[in-house]
């Protein structure tokens, strides 16, 4: 077992990584819920359901107001999932701050703490309008601790790490205090590294920071936001990997990463899991070939993706995707 080093100090957060003091607080009306606009079929007569809150009064194109989503549901192997198809990632990114603030603040009034689970890679720059008017003063950051699904064995300085990545666009720009971000401990090895989260997480299960699951005994995280590689693979659970059948661990290691850096540690299936809220951000033509592979086409079960292996216990899952991203899926609407 690693030292319990992973809990934040001023050691693993420099002085000058120091996010100034939080503002006066104000709370502004958060902005109008998403409509859903229409329902989509998918070629391959995957079932994309009818939301269970259509718009009752006609329906409005979903380019005509910012930020306005189509609402789908769609049924695949692995369960129902919601996608909400934004017609580009700049009304996704307005949207995934809307939905991250309103929970920040359900949270922040309900238990007085919001725990916040962040990946790497382009998920980071989607969360660029949190640290813009109207969040970045409403929001009670004093309230957040944020942790990673995974992490690259790397220093933090590191051009790799995804402690960097979040705190040049978005950590560094808030007043979340410090000792609520939840870096990994750089100085160990991925073994090591990997322990001494999962002890970290222990211990704020005992304190309640963050809350448990109840039938599941895995850390419940209040949010998680999860990004997908173009493989298919969420956190470090890459395609075919065993770690995918890890059911014990909270938190385990990877040393032979199809995506370098080749160490990394990352949150284990049960905790993405057991979470009470996660959401996938996939934007872009790239990922358009994973996202039909996941909802497109039948796939037996010893050949699901990581991303299809994400299915919450007892929470709300929802894709943030936008038009290029499901652009292999074709569409048609529903009479
Ligand atoms: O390596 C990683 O990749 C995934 C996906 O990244 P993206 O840039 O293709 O969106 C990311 O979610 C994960 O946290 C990261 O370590």
């Amino acid at each position: 077992m690693g030292s319990f080093a992973i809990s934040p100090s001023p050691a693993v957060f420099p002085s000058h990584h120091r996010p100034r003091p939080p503002p006066a607080r104000s709370f502004p009306a958060i902005p109008r819920s998403l409509s859903p606009a229409k329902t989509l079929f998918s070629e391959r007569r995957i079932f994309f359901a009818a939301s269970p809150n259509p718009v009752r009064s006609g329906r409005r194109p979903i380019s005509a107001m910012a930020s306005e989503a189509t609402s789908v549901e769609v049924e695949t192997t692995t369960g129902k999932k919601e996608l909400l198809v934004f017609e580009s990632e700049e009304e996704l990114a307005v949207s995934l701050a809307k939905h991250t603030a309103e929970l920040s603040e359900k949270y922040a009034q309900e238990r007085g703490a919001f725990t916040l689970v962040i990946s790497g890679g382009s998920l980071i720059k989607s969360l660029r309008k949190l640290v813009e008017p109207p969040y970045l003063e409403s929001v009670d950051w004093t309230k957040w601790h944020v942790f990673w699904v995974d992490e690259r064995v790397v220093p933090k300085d590191h051009a790799d790490s995804n402690y960097k990545l979040a705190y040049d666009v978005f950590l560094s720009k808030v007043p979340i205090p410090p000792g609520q971000v939840y870096a990994i401990n750089d100085s160990l090895s991925a073994e090591g590294a990997a322990d001494d989260y999962e002890t970290c997480l222990k211990q704020l299960v005992k304190t309640a920071v963050v809350a448990v699951s109840s039938a599941t005994g895995f850390p419940k995280f209040d949010l998680m936001l999860l990004g997908m590689g173009p493989d298919g693979h969420v956190a470090s659970l890459f395609p075919g990997h065993p770690l995918l059948n890890e059911n014990q661990r909270w938190v385990t290691f990877i040393k032979d990463s199809p995506k370098p850096p080749l160490e990394r540690i990352t949150f284990t299936l049960p905790v993405i899991n057991s979470s009470a809220y996660a959401a996938l951000v996939v934007a872009g033509s790239g990922k358009a070939g994973a996202v039909h592979k996941a909802l497109g086409s039948k796939q037996s079960s010893s050949d699901l993706l990581p991303v299809e292996m994400v299915s919450l216990e007892d929470g709300k899952f929802t894709w943030f995707t936008d038009k290029a991203a499901i652009s292999m899926l074709q569409e048609k609407a529903c009479p």
